[in-house]
């Protein structure tokens, strides 16, 4: 229409340029730079747009690339690739306080990945998660030995908190266990939030717990949220975020793991012929090891250590077909449905399995027609008749579910051992007053006896009868000078306070922050609307009480100013002194024996026997000693010795410290040559050589000659002292020995080198 009415003689508008705005600012500039024409000679020429220009394109683009090059490598110092084929599945270490969700996340993930749902999580489960990536999901075992093993190899590590309580002990000890092997990628991820019902609780509880999250990792580390559960499972969207997050993630392992070769046996086999087992069930066993291995190759004969089992040689080493390939690399885009694998043998997925010396075949229970039906139907249906010999057989084979082995394995005496559990299972759901006043005594009554350092806080049955369901049992508190809170409990201010609770089914290990510039956690607890749980704060209060006054108090509401503005004074994080009760802690969790059980507590034994003679009695036992025994404790030799051995397992090493005489007499007392009585004096001297009986004091006998070199001193008291050896009985058993010794001589014609003794 325009071109038109132009055609007809109507003259166009002329253009109007700009006068303001930015694009008359733009034009000005651009005419100005190039508005050479005021511009004297020498600025022209300082001016010259083409000065630093290139002349070759192809310099350019040459000059270009060595630039980002250079900046690449700056970034990225390279690492050797010493993998061959496809990389092996990174792991994805899930880890936690008990009941915190790790099983239900790994589920969850694997839900998402693979679409299959996985009946329980049992050892590592590997799920191909895109087209070059495949993950190994493994549950971190909630104690401090499988924490160790787990930090070893984990490439990425989910941190799972609880939200509605904050953070517990066991993510502060993993995060510290994880600096010795250095830390590998760290995601967090809250879960429990549902049982926040005020949304703005829930905000400043989040906030809070991600600050203290970034003072324990790094600034800006990721922390998920996993708002509640629906039908039983985490919601989809949150696992789909967290699962995306993980499969773009960028792993990088420790140049150390590089270098050297690591598998993660996620199946394992005893390959030991079966008549040596009969003929001895502690005979050395061949066990068949099966995981992806990562590192560097591994050889044929190659000394490895089992994580927990001790040092070995590799019997062979054989590459087996992969139990969960990656796809094949001609696909477009996504993965098809068939291609989403996973292998989980621990777990109970994947139906066939070959093995070195046999293949399964797994048919889960819902294929399999078993002929079991109701006894009474049975009657009816076989009317008199005396069943089948057969038949009774294979149904009494049908309604075993363990093993004779397997219930011989799980039995064990276990009387005072794991305090946690019978309460837990004690106390399970059972949550009224009367129940909570005999937690407390127990508990007192197990604390007393387990150790003398830690005080028991003892809440009072006042706390009970206001209802709350603290059940403060002990605190340990760290702080900086001093580790024993009942002394000098003001130095907890600074330190990082574990604290003891039955709290939401299970006992838990609180980690309050005492000295933290974070207000967070004084008031956090309040948060949770859920009446069951509203005692956290008291907790907190009593801890704080606790730690300040003297361990014996246990009201809330005492709030000292001078105290506050401490702890805001002081910074916090003594990591090493909290380190120090892991050791305390993972002694005092080990089982008793049956021993320690009939005996009693060695240090109350010893104590109690020795109370009124102990003086007398360590001067006999100095006096009694055999010379080189005296100086050497017991274990001492043994343990240094054994340090170089091939296979360490078979050396149990206590973390007993041998060298106090407490921990030696202990053991002495537990036989009856124990100094029970002063009459034993004989058994207390032969307590060396129980065998023997007269080679003591260092004495020697030489057996060829028949001759004795002794201190001729000992010999007399011996025989002042025991008058029932007589010379008649020493003679006596020499002739046995020398009679011995000329029977073997006989059957074995070999000969000796003159210094080979046999006594
Ligand atoms: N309300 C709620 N319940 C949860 C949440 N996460 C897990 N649970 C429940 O907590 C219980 C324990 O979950 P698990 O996955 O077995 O915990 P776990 O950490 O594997 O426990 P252990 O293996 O015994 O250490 C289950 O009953 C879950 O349903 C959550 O976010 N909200």
């Amino acid at each position: 229409m325009a071109a038109e009415s132009g055609s007809k003689g109507q003259p166009h508008k002329s253009h109007r340029s700009r006068q303001a705005g930015p694009s008359a600012k733009k034009k000005k500039n651009v005419s100005s730079n190039f508005d050479n024409e005021n511009l004297t000679v020498e600025q022209r020429r300082q001016r010259n747009p083409k000065a630093f220009a290139f002349n070759s394109s192809v310099k350019a683009k040459r000059l270009q690339a060595r630039t980002v090059e250079k900046e690449q490598r700056r970034l990225h110092v390279p690492t050797i690739d010493r993998t061959y084929g496809e990389p092996a599945p990174y792991i994805v270490l899930v880890h936690g306080p008990s009941k915190v969700g790790k099983s239900l996340l790994i589920k969850s993930l694997v839900k998402h990945y693979t679409k299959h749902n996985l009946p329980e999580v049992q050892g590592p489960i590997t799920i191909v998660s895109g087209k070059q990536r495949r993950l190994q999901f493994v549950e971190c075992p909630n104690e401090i030995n499988g924490m160790i093993d787990a930090s070893k190899f984990a490439d990425l590590a989910l941190l799972l908190i609880d939200g509605s309580y904050g953070f517990e002990m066991e993510t502060l000890e993993f995060l510290n266990i994880l600096d010795t092997h250095g830390r590998p990628n760290l995601m967090g991820v809250l879960t429990h939030l549902d049982k926040f019902k005020d949304v703005k609780k829930l905000k400043k509880k989040k906030q809070q717990l991600k600050h203290r999250f970034w003072t324990e990792t790094y600034q800006g580390a990721k922390l998920f949220y996993l708002s509640g559960l629906i039908h039983g499972k985490y919601l989809k969207r949150e696992v789909h975020n967290l699962a995306r997050f993980i499969s773009v993630m960028k792993f990088h392992a420790s140049s150390w793991r590089s270098a050297h070769p690591y598998l993660v046996a996620d199946r394992f086999e005893d390959v030991t012929p079966p008549e040596k087992v009969q003929k001895n069930r502690k005979c050395d066993r061949n066990v068949t090891l099966y995981g992806y291995l990562r590192g560097c190759n591994l050889k044929k004969g190659a000394k490895v250590h089992i994580a927990g089992v001790g040092d070995y040689s590799l019997a062979g080493v054989t590459s087996l077909a992969d139990p969960c390939p990656l796809p094949s690399a001609a696909k477009k885009k996504g993965l098809r449905d068939k291609e989403k694998l996973f292998y989980a043998p621990m777990s109970g997925v994947g139906e066939l399995v070959y093995d070195k010396d046999a293949v399964y075949i797994n048919i889960n229970d819902h294929f399999v027609q078993f002929t079991k039906t109701d006894e009474e139907n049975e009657e009816l249906n076989r009317k008199g008749k005396e069943p089948d010999v057969g038949e009774v057989l294979v149904r009494s084979l049908q309604n075993t579910k363990y093993s004779v082995d397997e219930k011989l394995d799980k039995s064990f005496i276990d009387l005072f051992g794991r305090k946690p559990n019978v309460f837990s299972e004690a106390q399970d759901g059972a949550k009224d007053e009367q129940k909570s006043i005999e937690w407390d005594n127990e508990m007192q009554t197990v604390d007393n006896q387990e150790s003398g350092k830690d005080s028991s806080s003892g809440e009072t049955d006042a706390d009970d009868a206001e209802g709350i369901e603290s059940f403060d049992q002990y605190e340990r508190v760290n702080g900086f000078d001093n580790m024993n809170s009942t002394m000098q409990p003001s130095s907890s201010k600074g330190g990082l306070t574990e604290h003891v609770e039955y709290y939401g089914g299970r006992m838990r290990r609180k980690a309050v922050f005492g000295g933290d510039a974070d207000p967070g956690d004084s008031d956090e607890d309040a948060n949770i609307d859920d009446e069951d749980e509203s005692d956290a704060n008291d907790v907190y209060g009593d801890s704080e009480n606790l730690s300040s006054e003297d361990n014996q108090t246990s009201g809330s509401d005492v709030s000292d100013d001078d105290d506050d503005e401490g702890h805001h004074g002081e910074h916090m994080g003594n990591a090493s002194k909290w380190k120090e009760f892991l050791t305390e802690r993972t002694m005092s969790r080990q089982h008793r024996n049956l021993m320690q059980v009939v005996y009693g507590a060695p240090a109350t034994l010893s104590t109690s026997i020795n109370r009124g003679q102990e003086h007398d009695d360590s001067e006999e036992e100095e006096f009694f000693k055999p010379k080189q025994e005296g100086k050497k404790n017991v274990g001492e030799g043994t343990e240094a010795e054994d340090v170089n051995v091939e296979d360490c397992s078979k050396f149990v090493r206590s973390p007993k410290s041998w060298k106090e005489r407490d921990v030696v007499e202990s053991i002495r007392d537990r036989f009856v040559t124990g100094d029970w009585s002063k009459a034993s004096l004989r058994n207390q001297i032969s307590e060396f050589n129980p065998e023997d009986g007269n080679a003591v004091f260092g004495d020697f006998e030489d057996l060829e000659t028949g001759e004795k070199y002794g201190n001729g001193e000992m010999e007399d008291f011996d025989k002042k002292q025991i008058p029932s050896e007589n010379d008649a009985v020493i003679e006596e058993r020499r002739l046995k020995k020398l009679a011995l010794r000329a029977k073997f001589d006989s059957q074995y014609p070999f000969t000796f080198s003159n210094n080979f003794i046999i006594s």
